[in-house]
């Protein structure tokens, strides 16, 4: 089955045009003011309002307080809700009942017993995302950091959700990472740039057709 591709920390309209024209499935706007992907509430709505229709829209956050749950929301009004930071299950399972939106939690994989972990997120979350964990130097940002993991580690994984791989991933290696994983669907960032939070259309183009071909 063709995978479903999704373009994360897209910030300009040309960008995500970018990423439409080439056939992704899903764009995600990063709210993490650190990151150099950050994106406003009036900047990342007016995105949201260009790509809405044509593609699912991701909103991404980082252990929000409801507060910032619902300025994000109710600004981007996305079709999925990425949390990206240490959201424990019995957290996700309250902002899905309490915001009614569909969420895909995040999980950082390095060994065993992070893909044992992600039953518990399995059994709340609508989608999950395996990703590379983030470096444990300071001033790291939680995602974005072109990092891959051991894909062995996720090869044929099956939790009745539907999965998505990133980390690390371009335009070289997504390909191979589908064809031996078997996930369906892959997420990219630092891998379509051509500096961090700039964007690459080539890059993009490139990074869909090699995943869409796998
Ligand atoms: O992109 C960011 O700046 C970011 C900031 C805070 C939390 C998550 C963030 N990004 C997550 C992603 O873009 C991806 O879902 C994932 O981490 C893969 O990123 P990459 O390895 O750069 O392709």
């Amino acid at each position: 089955m063709t995978p479903t591709v999704k373009i994360c920390g897209l910030s300009t309209p040309e960008t995500l045009d970018a990423a439409l024209e080439a056939g992704a499935d899903m764009v995600g706007l990063v709210r993490f003011p650190r990151s150099p992907r950050h994106v406003e509430l009036d900047a990342g709505g007016a995105l949201a309002a260009r790509a809405r229709g044509r593609v699912g829209v991701v909103a991404l956050l980082v252990d929000p307080d409801d507060d910032e749950l619902a300025r994000t929301l109710e600004a981007l009004r996305p079709d999925l809700l990425q949390l990206h930071g240490r959201e424990s299950p019995e957290r996700v399972a309250a902002i899905r009942a309490r915001f009614g939106v569909p969420v895909m939690k995040a999980v950082g994989i390095a060994d065993e017993g992070d893909v044992a972990g992600l039953h518990a997120y399995a059994a709340v979350a609508d989608r999950l995302l395996v990703d590379a964990k983030p470096p444990r130097t300071a001033g790291a940002l939680p995602g974005g950091n072109g990092l891959s993991f051991d894909w062995r580690l996720v090869t044929g994984l099956d939790l009745g959700k539907p999965l998505m791989l990133s980390g690390g991933l371009d335009p070289a290696n997504v390909a191979a990472a589908l064809r031996l994983t078997r996930i369906g669907g892959v997420d990219v960032s630092s891998g379509v740039e051509s500096a961090p939070g700039i964007k690459d259309r080539a890059r993009i183009a490139a990074f869909v057709e090699a995943a869409k071909g796998a």
